[in-house]
């Protein structure tokens, strides 16, 4: 399972869990603008193209994202979308681009959601898998400006582009009945609630906190979808980059996964291996892991972003308690 989410204070914060049972070897990416893209069923190389940073897996010489943001602030992350996510063969009157390379095709050419809704409309999200090592992933995804966020969904009746005004997305089922069920949490609050029950019954609230009674609290992806929405809808913090940072990373603690609490059938436990936070408007990419709640950042614009050659940091690991005494 999994969960994206996005905030605004002053700039805008785009990040994920990414919650599984094993790592493929993440490490921070940057792809500066010239390093040259290419499109297996298209003609057309992306030779000079916006600069991003994200989280990845290295194939190769080829950045496989999971999540990014590029230098104009567009964001995009992939989340497991199992059973419903269908991808087509190559047809010769679209563009047709692979489920691998969705994030590059769309961050490394589009500014904003709106100038990714006109590539999404001439798209063919198809069936090539990056290699026979590493198949096909099933996903749908969360694409994000500081204006508005979009679902992009893959299914076997074509693409579905769905308008996303919570800034919200977990895993299955379909996004529209995610919204659906939203509607029937209308009434928490984060307020002390009201006895509208009964005037004949002495109700008294004994705990703060009471207004948010009914919220869900397990780890399907549904209850996480209505969890993070109930969390991030309600969030205020200062919009400093330390409180905006803090208060974006609090909204995915909401839905975190910890190790134990979600056994597969393989016998591992499913954990959010990452929390990622990204300042999209000043290209920081912040993270922390499992076992190291240390937040590790590292900043786009600290690098030449005119050369042609990836820039990795593989993911520290290793927690660091900062022992005062
Ligand atoms: C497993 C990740 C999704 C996590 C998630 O949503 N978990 C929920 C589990 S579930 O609801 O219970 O099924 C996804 C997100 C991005 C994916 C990766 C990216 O799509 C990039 C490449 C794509 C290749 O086709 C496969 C390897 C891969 C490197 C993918 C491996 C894996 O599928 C990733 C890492």
């Amino acid at each position: 399972m999994c969960t994206a989410a996005t905030y605004l204070t002053g700039d805008f914060y785009f990040g994920r869990n990414l919650d599984y049972e094993f790592s493929y070897g993440d490490e921070v990416t940057i792809t500066p603008r010239n390093y040259p893209f290419h499109f297996r069923s298209l003609e057309k190389e992306l030779t000079a193209h916006y600069a991003m940073i994200g989280m990845a897996y290295i194939a190769g010489d080829y950045p496989l994202y999971y999540d990014a943001v590029n230098e104009k602030g567009l964001c995009i992350a992939g989340l497991n979308f199992v059973g419903n996510a269908a991808y087509q063969e190559p047809v010769p009157e679209k563009d047709n681009v692979a489920q691998f390379e969705l994030i590059p095709w769309l961050l490394g050419q589009c500014a904003s959601v709106k100038e990714a809704r006109e590539l999404i409309a001439r798209m063919n999200l198809t069936n090539i898998p990056f290699s026979e090592k590493l198949p096909l992933a099933q996903l749908h995804w969360l694409i994000s400006d500081r204006t508005e966020s979009i679902t992009l969904e893959a299914m076997k009746d074509g693409l579905h582009v769905y308008d996303n005004p919570v800034g919200v997305l977990t895993n299955n089922p379909p996004f529209p009945y995610q919204m659906f069920q939203l509607n029937n949490y209308m009434q928490l609050s984060p307020a002390t609630p009201e006895n509208h029950f009964s005037k004949e019954l002495p109700f008294k609230t004994y705990s703060r906190g009471m207004g948010a009674i009914g919220l869900p609290g397990d780890l399907s992806s549904q209850s996480r979808f209505i969890r993070a929405a109930f969390t991030k809808m309600n969030a205020c913090s200062g919009d400093s980059e330390e409180e905006s940072v803090s208060q974006f990373f609090h909204i995915l603690t909401s839905v975190e996964q910890q190790r134990g609490c979600c056994l597969l059938e393989n016998g591992k436990y499913e954990i959010t291996l990452y929390s990622s936070c990204c300042n999209a408007d000043k290209g920081i990419y912040y993270y922390t892991t499992y076992d190291n709640r240390q937040i590790s950042a590292v900043y786009m614009n600290h690098e030449d972003l005119e050369s042609s050659t990836l820039v990795r940091y593989p993911i520290i690991q290793k927690a660091s308690i900062h022992t005062v005494n």
